[in-house]
């Protein structure tokens, strides 16, 4: 299903897909409708400045969109897996995940990686939720 309102995916797949009680989440970055990505941004020189904690929060931000348009939430995740480009993000990307989940949220699994689709992006989340197709 791709998700009205939702950055378009960059490749021929779904922002999320049901299979049965489980919903899978497509690796999803901070990008927006319009293509900019939220967290980052150049100066007048074209200097750019990356924030994590900002990516980070768009990012869940955009799952949850994205959940919300199959009837889940974030309360339905069983299993996440990050992609940092930096493992040096990891503290600011830890600090903003533990606003949105604890030890009763999902499995994660983190990991750095070389690069992602645009020169931009620190991080990608790809997410697992259940909920019961019926309710
Ligand atoms: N999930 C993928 C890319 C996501 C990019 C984005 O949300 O900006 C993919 O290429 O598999």
């Amino acid at each position: 299903m791709i998700v009205d309102g939702k950055a378009t995916p960059r490749g021929r797949f779904p922002h999320v897909r049901r299979a049965g009680n489980l919903i899978y989440v497509s690796g999803t970055s901070s990008r927006r409708p319009d293509n900019t990505i939220a967290g980052a941004r150049a100066d007048a020189f074209g200097t750019v400045s990356l924030d994590i904690a900002e990516q980070t929060r768009a990012v869940i931000e955009n799952i949850r969109d994205i959940l919300h348009a199959v009837g889940a939430d974030l309360s339905d995740l069983v299993q996440i897996t990050t992609y940092l480009v930096n493992m040096n993000d990891f503290g600011g990307y830890n600090a903003v995940y533990a606003e949105y989940f604890d030890e009763t949220g999902p499995t994660r699994t983190t990991v750095a990686v070389h690069q992602l689709p645009h020169p931009h992006l620190l991080i990608e989340i790809q997410a697992v939720a259940y909920k019961e197709e019926s309710q």
